[in-house]
């Protein structure tokens, strides 16, 4: 399980998050949501020990968390990652001699599945090729987290609609947990088991969609706003 425990943290002299404390448990799509600038990706880092809290821990099965942890999460970062130069194979090939777990041919049904060339230099492909390019290698990996910053920004519905159900298709349901921050909840709410809203340096709200739908009588989106006013 990974916890975060009383974490604040600071970015020059700006308070990101007071205090917070969350669980995610293994085996769940678990959302986070809010307002541009709100710390979503800054909270991703400090998931994956990329950035370290000021005062508080994360903790990954009671080991603290800490930049030689990200061999044990597969992270998608917001950013284009590789050499323009490279293929897709070529991504591949790095990213096996970087991570034990990775598997090539999970990698290649992932661009298989998501219609992405892996031949091409990924300088020869769209922007949004590329983050299906990034999204194939990050899903070839086999751990118990992946952390994904804005999977589905710059793709097209039909292409966001694909990956979202592929996402159930290249996890483990009981094993591997998926934590994703995203804007485009009314797409991904089908197969999210839990939504968390970031606000004001704290987590405001994190509840199951079983929750959400049964007892508070909302949809995720119809929720969220409500989380806003
Ligand atoms: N390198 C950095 N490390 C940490 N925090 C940063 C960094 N650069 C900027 N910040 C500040 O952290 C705050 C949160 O930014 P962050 O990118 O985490 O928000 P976000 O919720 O992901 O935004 P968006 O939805 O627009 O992507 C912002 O006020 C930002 O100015």
């Amino acid at each position: 399980m990974l916890h975060v425990r009383n974490v604040s943290f600071s970015y020059r002299k700006q308070l990101i998050f007071k205090d917070i404390t969350a669980q995610f448990p293994i085996g769940k799509i678990i959302g986070i949501a809010g307002a541009n600038g709100c710390g979503k990706s800054t909270f991703i880092r400090l998931l994956t020990g990329m950035l370290q809290p000021d005062t508080g821990e994360i903790l990954l099965y009671e080991d603290r968390v800490t930049r030689t942890s990200c061999k044990q999460f597969a992270y998608l970062p917001d950013i284009d990652l590789f050499y323009a130069d490279n293929t897709g194979e070529e991504v591949f090939t790095f990213y096996q001699s970087q991570f034990a777990d990775f598997s090539i041919e999970k990698a290649r049904q992932a661009a298989d599945y998501l219609q992405v060339s892996t031949t091409a230099k990924l300088q020869k492909l769209s922007k949004g090729k590329r983050a299906l390019v990034k999204m194939a290698a990050t899903l070839g990996r086999n751990v118990p987290y992946y952390i994904m910053d804005e999977p589905f920004s710059g793709l097209d519905p039909m292409v966001r609609e694909s990956l979202i159900r592929g996402l159930i298709q290249f996890i483990e349901p009981d094993t591997q947990t998926i934590i994703l921050s995203t804007h485009e909840i009314y797409e991904v709410e089908p197969v999210l088991d839990a939504l968390m809203v970031i606000k004001d340096q704290q987590i405001i709200a994190y509840e199951t969609l079983e929750d959400i739908r049964d007892e508070l009588q909302k949809d995720a989106v119809a929720w969220l706003k409500s989380q806003h006013q």
